[in-house]
């Protein structure tokens, strides 16, 4: 299988406090790969060393094997990320800030042009196309962050929570649209909800406390439980702790 990204031991400590312990891991293309876990297990840090916004304490990130320390900007160039919250830039409009990513992306004229009108149709941006972003619904922001990472058509995206604060049609169309890139891409998706995962992974990983603790197709995981919501609550559940 071809391997598009790749976590090797992959650590990272916050003073004393470790938040991803080395972590290793391959997704290929045609895979998505759920990442489940707690708040705080460690998903949004790992995804910020993957796409090179955070550096490991130790341990190494490759995007279609090109270390995203070493060599960040042809790694980048594979690479779209969806970060947690907005896009930045609140003051520019959907138009004005996807045409200045596109520019970095290194499309112009026609492509640029013909590009960015077909997000705006297929992100279901037209109606705020030129409205200031910070005046965004939570999901329409969700969306202009979106539509900036599958800009170029990369080979890996990497998105944090992308369908937090859309509506059930909203994120319908959201997992309709990573369903149609998925078996072009290696892709990983960080969710609370786990029914996304039996729509739209082929895998899962979840993380509690910096580790993995489990790795799987969903049936996989799902094997001796009754759902995966409750193999998710025995593997992550707190036992009350002696004070
Ligand atoms: N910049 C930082 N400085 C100090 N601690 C941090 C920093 N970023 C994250 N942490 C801590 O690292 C741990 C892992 O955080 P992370 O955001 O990766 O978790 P998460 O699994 O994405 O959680 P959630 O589901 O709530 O988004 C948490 O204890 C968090 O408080």
């Amino acid at each position: 299988m071809e391997c598009y990204i790749e976590a090797d031991a992959l650590r990272k400590a916050f003073g004393s406090l470790v938040a991803v312990n080395d972590i290793s891991f391959r997704v290929g293309k045609g895979e998505v790969l759920g990442f489940l876990g707690p708040n705080g297990a460690g998903k949004s840090t790992t995804m910020k060393m993957l796409t090179g916004f955070l550096p490991p304490t130790s341990g190494a990130a490759r995007i279609c094997g090109i270390d995203i320390t070493a060599r960040p900007v042809e790694a980048k160039a594979r690479l779209g990320y969806l970060p947690e919250g907005a896009p930045l830039y609140p003051e520019m409009t959907p138009a004005a800030f996807l045409d200045f990513i596109a520019g970095i992306r290194g499309l112009s004229g026609a492509e640029k042009r013909n590009r960015l009108e077909e997000l705006a149709e297929t992100i279901h941006l037209k109606e705020v196309w030129r409205r200031p972003i910070e005046t965004l619904s939570k999901g329409f922001k969700r969306r202009v962050g979106l539509a900036q990472a599958i800009l170029h058509d990369p080979d890996v995206l990497i998105l944090d929570e992308p369908t937090d604060g859309l509506d059930p049609n909203q994120k319908h169309e959201v997992r309709q649209l990573v369903r149609s890139m998925a078996d072009r891409k290696a892709i990983i998706i960080s969710t609370h909800i786990l029914e996304e995962v039996d729509a739209i992974c082929t895998r899962a990983m979840i993380i509690d406390r910096g580790t993995i603790v489990a790795d799987g197709t969903p049936e996989q995981l799902r094997q001796g439980y009754d759902s995966l919501d409750a193999m998710f609550r025995s593997l992550t559940g707190r036992k009350e702790e002696a004070a």
